[in-house]
């Protein structure tokens, strides 16, 4: 057997890494600006372990940006640890060979905060620039400030030069089609988007050499929660989102040492009652170093709907640092995201559910949403998640099956919760219910269809149906004396075929007769709860779509109402007609469904009764 060792020609790589490594070109100053950081870091940490004798004066350590327009140049400059010649023929002559790897496996514990990681990311300047040059003088005594020239290929030169103060300046020969990175404003919102809050000042200067700082290098997520007041959690909110002007409602924060390291704040705005689920308002960081705004994988979806940032070293990130991998570690990520949130809406609950409730329009969704998609968040969730009544109380699950157990069953045993989507449409059912001392939910989001599907096959004790569903003696068993239909079967079956074949053609409603109570109106339309149930789920809670909605609906005749036995007495079959229509048409219209020509032709016909009236008493 032979062991060989490949080989890499750098004719080839070098092309590949200035061209399809990395995505995106802006990432070239990130890259930059974290060597910088790095270098800086790395002083601090040597200062620390005792391994330089110079006093480092924190409050010096910097990194200047500047923009030579006339010259085409930008210049990242750092007073960090700098590199003999010997480390720049290791780390930036050889390709993938990182320093920092290096620098994190010597000093372990004391340099987790390290940025860099491949040995690559400089090579990403020449996405931009034609020309590099490294000017570097090494905090190491007696080592000499190198010169490193290289033009995007694999040729450099690399001589001694004019010495200077500890740090390295890299100088990059924007090329022609990169001009746009000389605007100000362009690298300005660079800075702002990848180094907001990298732990080095970073400061950029205007050509006229006035200088703004970029950073805030305490970033509160960092610290100790304890510490903090709810006036630097809504400050912080401010910097992040500067052009938001609504608070955020409240806010979890997160820390975690074992056995993954993670921090960050998610924030809870003000969410309104739609499915309206935006991304990238959560920011993933390393080190204090922004990574991506897409955090499918860490984040679950329903948590995309907050907002804020989280900060993990132990995210594994691909080679270009632009994205990460999905593996065991992030999947854990994701539980404890989860958990800490379920945990965070439950201590608000507990501890002040006042409170709680008048935030509960604008979380809704999210625990909704939390409730279907995830089974953790489902299980810690039905602890808080709360029911809003047409009254205005709020009750658990738990709280409205005690309240409801014994008045509110259906034939098959079980819990029956009443609901309505729309307390003005479906006015007259609520009434129904309340004659009945019933309680009736409110649930009206896009997902309720959804999570009442979920809660019935978890809790095969309960229930939903909407008020409108059907009769409410029907919804409920109210174990009260049944009807006898004051109808015959002969009678009944010509009641039907007569409505059917005159005047539901139209509507394509579906009859079904029913022996109601006198007092009972004449007809009732409904749709059954399971059949809009599926409807909507299928639609993500959007209204049945107009034109196939009539399908879904019933029309429940009531044969004890004394206008059916009028109308089988009466002779003519164009009165019994017009019976029937106006009937129907009081049907249609108290749920809203009388339309366009025959609401006109009713009208017409009310008015014109209007008038006779009038006429026979002037
Ligand atoms: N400004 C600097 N000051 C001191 N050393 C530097 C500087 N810039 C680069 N280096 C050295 O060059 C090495 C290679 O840098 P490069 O950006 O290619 O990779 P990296 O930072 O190690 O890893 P990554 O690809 O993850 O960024 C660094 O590890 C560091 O040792």
């Amino acid at each position: 057997m032979e062991n060989n060792k490949i080989s890499v020609t750098s004719d080839n790589i070098f092309p590949i890494i200035k061209r399809f490594l990395y995505s995106d070109q802006e990432i070239f100053l990130r890259e930059l600006v974290s060597n910088a950081t790095d270098a800086i870091l790395k002083l601090k940490i040597l200062e620390k372990v005792k391994e330089i004798d110079e006093v480092i004066n924190d409050n010096l350590l910097k990194i200047k940006i500047k923009i030579n327009k006339k010259n085409n140049t930008i210049h990242i400059i750092d007073n960090g640890i700098g590199m003999t010649k010997e480390e720049v023929e290791k780390y930036i002559n050889k390709i993938a060979f990182s320093g920092a790897e290096e620098f994190i496996q010597k000093y372990q514990d004391n340099a987790s905060s390290i940025i860099g990681h491949f040995g690559l990311g400089f090579y990403s300047s020449f996405m931009v620039a034609k020309k590099v040059i490294i000017i570097t003088q090494s905090y190491i005594k007696n080592s000499y400030t190198v010169l490193w020239s290289c033009e995007g290929t694999p040729k450099f030169s690399m001589v001694e030069t004019e010495k200077r103060e500890r740090g390295t300046e890299i100088i990059l020969f924007i090329n022609e089609d990169s001009k746009e990175f000389l605007e100000y404003n362009r690298i300005l919102k660079l800075l702002h988007k990848y180094c907001k809050f990298m732990p080095i000042p970073i400061f950029l200067f205007s050509e006229e050499e006035k200088e703004i700082r970029i950073n805030n290098i305490d970033p509160i997520w960092k610290k100790n929660p304890i510490h903090l007041s709810d006036k630097d959690y809504l400050n912080f909110y401010h910097e992040l989102y500067p052009k938001h002007l609504e608070e955020a409602l409240f806010w979890a924060h997160l820390n975690i040492d074992h056995p993954f390291h993670l921090t960050g704040i998610l924030y809870f705005p003000k969410i309104e009652n739609k499915m309206n689920v935006q991304k990238g308002r959560i920011h993933l960081y390393k080190n204090q170093v922004y990574i991506t705004d897409n955090l499918k994988g860490i984040v679950p979806d329903f948590l995309s709907l907050l907002k804020g940032i989280i900060d993990s070293p132990d995210i594994p990130l691909n080679v270009s640092r632009s994205n990460f991998q999905l593996n065991t570690s992030v999947k854990n990520i994701s539980k404890y995201i989860i958990r800490k949130i379920a945990d965070k809406l439950n201590s608000m609950f507990k501890k002040d559910r006042k409170n709680f409730q008048k935030k509960w329009e604008y979380i809704k969704i999210i625990i909704e949403y939390g409730m279907i998609s995830t089974k953790n968040f489902f299980d810690k969730a039905n602890n808080f998640f709360i029911y809003l009544t047409i009254n205005g109380e709020f009750f658990t699950l738990e709280e409205l099956k005690e309240k409801v157990k014994n008045s509110q069953k259906n034939k098959d045993e079980k819990i029956v919760f009443l609901y309505t989507s729309d307390k003005e449409k479906q006015y007259s059912y609520i009434k129904e219910a309340e004659k009945r001392s019933y309680e009736v939910l409110i649930l009206n989001s896009p997902l309720t269809a959804h999570l009442i599907q979920k809660l019935e096959i978890t809790h095969k004790d309960i229930s939903f149906v909407r008020v409108d569903s059907d009769h409410i003696d029907k919804l409920i068993d109210n174990k009260k004396e049944k009807y006898y239909s004051e109808l015959s079967e002969k009678e009944k079956e010509d009641l039907k075929n007569f409505i059917n074949k005159n005047l539901i053609k139209e509507y394509e409603f579906s009859v079904k007769l029913e022996n109601l109570s006198k007092i009972d109106p004449p007809f009732l339309i409904i749709i059954p709860e399971f059949i809009r149930r599926m409807r909507e789920i299928s639609t993500l809670g959007k209204d049945i779509i107009k034109h196939d909605k009539e399908k879904f609906y019933q029309l429940i005749v009531n044969t004890n109402h004394i206008l059916m036995k009028k109308i089988l007495m009466e002779p003519c079959n164009t009165i019994k007609k017009e019976l029937i229509q106006e009937a129907l048409n009081f049907t249609l219209l108290s749920n809203n469904l009388l339309k366009g020509k025959n609401l006109i032709i009713f009208i017409s016909k009310k008015i014109e009764d209007l008038t006779n009236q009038s006429k026979s008493i002037v």
